[in-house]
């Protein structure tokens, strides 16, 4: 070994999760920390997924409501948004630089780091040994804890043909330079219709969606996957449910670099409901994602290298009380904000055991891991959803009521006389509480949050009566659903 060094906490990953882990655990002490990254500081979301995604949806969906409404549709005539400049506002969101050394500039997370008192060593991390870590000639050593952040891969299903296609996945989608004409996209889940909705904003011609199931965002309540669906139809999408890729033929596949057609027209066989023979441009994968777990030295502790990294509340691998597994990679939820969440109790935990303090309280525990996970997709309605569904509440034996209905309120008429949305309130009528909320439409993404602190504040429905929405605003569809529950 070239060099050894320690530190009381190492990080292996710098995605949004393992940043937050380095710095809540040291956050106020003078305990020190690694961050260990082999590609950009940020991680798949800030590069590659959440931020150039909704940086591509947003110009499509602020066009949309600007022709929802008298005075501004007379100046929003144009059928799509300008595709160069969409790119370009990606390209800002996302540093993205034009250059073959590095993808993108991720300069601004390194400053952050650096203020945080976090060092970031550059390369691939394996754990070599308890509290050990190699990067590439040089061990890594950490006193209290070593957490993996290692985060999560796009999966390519084993059709015959399709891995040699080279097919493009949400990577391609989000960092998209050349606009394919035709496109078949695999997947009917989130990344699937948010990434349809872009693609057919920045002018794909034809887009065919081959989906396995018989509906669009399947973990979703069903009113939200049809709402999607339609909308998707009313911009040019074939939706083909019960359908699968059987096989693709593409003889001159080139590995030509992210967003660019990776070789000429791919012949894709189609099987079921849909089935059918398509000559496309471009294959998008969107079936979701696998944990970073292969190359991360696990087998040298005698855990699985393949699948999540599980943990226990406080994060911990069982078995390893050193060790930790945050966001994407230990399989809880693929979402920033979930992995942050849990991030912040690791750290927590880490802090409480290097100062010989008990694990006494809540922030502690990751209990909302499991009863409040919100989501916003951000598809044109925009979906947002917390806690349980229906089926899934009916799943867990719980007494169920339902309180549902279209939007129809005076904040939702203000944004469009045309405005269409839904929502549902899913309770648990033995314990008077909340458990479940979903809603569809415009703005409504910024709903969930209200739910979120109703279901994990536990708050009886009797008490939520009082929480009395603003008017004119589309909160005011909690009053609508709290109506029927009375
Ligand atoms: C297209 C798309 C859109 C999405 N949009 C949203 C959204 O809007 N909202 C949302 O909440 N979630 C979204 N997600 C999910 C979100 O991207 C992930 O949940 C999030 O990035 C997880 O963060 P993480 O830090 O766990 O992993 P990552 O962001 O994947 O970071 C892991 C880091 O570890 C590094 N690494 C891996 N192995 C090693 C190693 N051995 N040594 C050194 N470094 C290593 C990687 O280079 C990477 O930087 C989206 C996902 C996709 C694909
Ligand atoms: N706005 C957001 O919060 C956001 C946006 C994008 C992604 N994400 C997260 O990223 C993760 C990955 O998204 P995703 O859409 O790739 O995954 P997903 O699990 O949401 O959907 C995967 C889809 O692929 C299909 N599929 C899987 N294997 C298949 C196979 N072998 N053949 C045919 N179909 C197959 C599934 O039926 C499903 O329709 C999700 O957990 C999602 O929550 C979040």
């Amino acid at each position: 070994m070239v060099g050894e060094t320690s530190y009381d906490v190492v990080v292996i990953g710098g995605g949004p999760v393992g940043e937050n882990a380095a710095d809540y655990a040291i956050r106020g002490s003078d305990r020190t920390a690694a961050i260990v990254e082999h590609e950009l500081m940020g991680g798949e979301c800030s590069y590659w997924a959440c931020m150039p995604s909704k940086a591509l949806l947003g110009p499509g969906n602020a066009l949309e409501e600007a022709r929802s409404l008298a005075g501004s549709r007379e100046r929003a005539s144009a059928p799509n948004p300008d595709a160069d400049a969409v790119l370009g506002w990606r390209d800002t969101v996302t540093g993205r630089l034009d250059n073959s050394a590095a993808t993108h500039d991720d300069s601004g997370q390194v400053q952050w780091a650096d203020g945080a008192g976090i060092e970031v060593i550059r390369g691939h991390g394996r754990i070599v040994g308890e509290k050990q870590v190699r990067v590439g000639d040089r061990l890594v050593t950490a006193r209290e804890a070593v957490v993996i952040a290692t985060g999560s891969t796009a999966s390519v299903p084993p059709v015959p043909g399709l891995r040699e296609a080279l097919p493009w996945t949400s990577r391609d989608a989000t960092n998209i330079l050349e606009i394919p004409e035709r496109m078949v996209v695999l997947g009917g889940g989130v990344v699937a219709c948010e990434a349809a909705t872009w693609l057919l904003d920045l002018g794909v011609r034809s887009l065919v969606m081959a989906i396995r199931g018989d509906r669009l965002l399947p973990r979703m309540e069903p009113f939200a996957g049809e709402r999607v669906a339609d909308a998707l139809r009313a911009l040019g999408a074939d939706i083909r449910f019960g359908t699968t890729i059987e096989a693709v033929e593409r003889t001159d596949a080139t590995a030509s670099g992210y967003g660019r057609l990776h070789g000429g027209p791919a012949v894709v066989r189609l099987a079921g409901d849909g089935a059918g023979e398509l000559t496309v441009d471009e294959i998008l994968v969107a079936a979701g994602r696998s944990p970073a777990t292969t190359d991360v030295g696990l087998d040298s502790l005698g855990l699985a290298a393949k699948g999540p990294l599980t943990v226990d509340d406080h994060l911990t691998v069982p078995g390893h009380p050193w060790l930790y597994s945050v966001g994407d990679v230990n399989g809880r939820n693929v979402l920033t904000h979930m992995g942050k969440y849990q991030a912040r109790v690791a750290g927590d935990v880490i802090a409480a055991r290097a100062e010989g303090r008990d694990l006494d309280g809540s922030r502690y525990v990751a209990v909302s891991d499991h009863a409040a996970v919100p989501q916003v997709v951000f598809t044109r309605p925009e979906i947002s959803s917390v806690g349980l569904t229906h089926a899934q509440a009916e799943d867990a034996g719980i007494d169920v009521r339902v309180a549902e209905g279209g939007i129809s309120v005076a904040g939702s008429y203000l944004l469009g006389s045309d405005y269409s949305g839904y929502a549902s309130l899913v309770v648990d009528a033995a314990r008077d509480v909340l458990v479940g909320a979903t809603f569809v439409g415009a703005q409504t993404g910024e709903l969930v949050h209200s739910a979120t602190v109703a279901i994990v504040g536990e708050v009886p429905l009797s008490r939520l009566w009082h929480a009395v929405p603003s008017y004119p605003t589309v909160s005011e569809v909690w009053l609508r659903l709290l109506d029927q529950l009375r």
